[in-house]
């Protein structure tokens, strides 16, 4: 079956979506035409990037200037990276990334130029963090540190993929231009994913619990897991979730403003994948221990209702009161927890 050769660089780019991210590379597949192909090489571009920032074997003097410059590299044709550590598990994206380079250069200007601008202040932020991480002996001190970390490897993902909608003509310009709401997007998945991923993160040694968060309760974040701080572990982890929680307005927010079905779609499932995550989390010991995740069955159920506002308010409404009823009165965090849910149902 003859293939014409522009068709394999793409079709390739495809192939590395669904190796990268199985129940996500669906809805990509789904959005409308004009939009498909350059949300996918946002998405292959970006997985370039973090796979060079979560690569621990790249001494910092090399991964530096990688990580500031690869909004250029991505113009350089035939560029590749064979230099990634054995178990990375994205690093194939990298020794064949001159195809992603390929289809990026095929992409409307317009679209080229989102793409850009977002890698390049997504590099620099990361580079920063990377820098002042591997001397300072903690990373993440405040929870400002702790937003402007989540901004910069997901809140400008946001802002990135508000800038491709509004460019197509799918959805009004506006979208481009409200980037508060666009960034808790971003944070609302990027810190859900911190929270669980907690002991995967500290057998990498790779901290992004905010240091003003944990001190509370344990003079190490690696206190938490031990036995004895059950108690102070619950506590630390409801403080983690109330942070998450308060971007849910905006983001209910953001879905509300939407136009194109696709679009929507796109953009919620991930979110009610998220809130999902977060109510299981909650109160949830086994996050010190292993990777929590929601079950399959209950992914697709999620996933059916995800078609317009009223159902994802729906979904939110319904995980919040699970999470009201774990709450617990000795918890410090008992009412501004409840006050958190208490404006989700308000926003419905
Ligand atoms: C860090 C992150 C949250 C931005 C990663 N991120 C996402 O998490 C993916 C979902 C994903 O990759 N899920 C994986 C599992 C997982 O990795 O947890 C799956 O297999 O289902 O969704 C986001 C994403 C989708 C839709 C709208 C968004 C608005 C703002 C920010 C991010 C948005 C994403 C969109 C793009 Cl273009 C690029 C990356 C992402």
């Amino acid at each position: 079956n003859f293939i014409p050769p522009e068709q394999k660089a793409k079709i390739r780019c495809y192939e590395f979506l669904s190796q990268t991210s199985r129940s996500f590379d669906a809805v990509i597949r789904e959005l409308d035409d004009d939009i498909r192909d350059a949300v996918c090489i946002f998405y292959l571009v970006l997985r370039g990037l973090d796979t060079i920032e979560d690569d621990m074997s790249i001494p910092i003097m090399k991964k530096e200037p990688l990580l500031r410059n690869f909004h250029e590299i991505i113009y350089k044709k035939g560029w590749t990276f064979n230099e990634s550590g054995p178990d990375e598990k994205d690093r194939q994206l990298l020794v064949e990334f001159s195809i992603i380079i390929e289809e990026f250069l095929n992409l409307e200007k317009k679209f080229q130029n989102v793409i850009v601008e977002i890698t390049n202040k997504m590099g620099n932020g990361m580079a920063d963090y990377a820098k002042n991480a591997s001397h300072q002996e903690y990373g993440i001190l405040t929870n400002e540190d702790y937003d402007l970390y989540c901004h910069y490897v997901a809140g400008l993902v946001g802002n990135g993929l508000s800038c491709i909608f509004s460019a197509s003509g799918l959805e009004k310009s506006e979208l481009a231009k409200i980037t508060e709401i666009s960034n808790s997007m971003g944070l609302f998945l990027q810190k859900t994913n911190i929270i669980r991923d907690y002991s995967e993160d500290l057998s990498d040694n790779r901290r992004f619990w905010p240091k003003e968060i944990w001190s509370e309760y344990v003079d190490d974040l690696a206190d938490l897991k031990k036995p004895g701080y059950e108690i102070k572990a619950i506590n630390c982890l409801s403080t983690m979730v109330l942070n998450a929680l308060q971007h849910i307005p905006d983001c209910l927010t953001y879905l509300n403003k939407l136009q194109n079905e696709s679009i929507f779609r796109f953009c919620a499932i991930p979110q009610v994948m998220a809130i999902a995550t977060l109510t299981l989390l909650f109160k949830n010991h086994n996050v010190y221990n292993s990777i929590v995740k929601i079950r399959k069955g209950e992914t697709i159920k999620l996933i059916l209702k995800c078609t317009n506002i009223y159902e994802i308010a729906n979904v939110f409404r319904y995980y919040t009161r699970v999470i009201i009823k774990k709450n617990d009165p000795k918890d410090p965090n008992f009412m501004k927890i409840s006050m958190a849910c208490g404006k989700v149902e308000q926003w419905c």
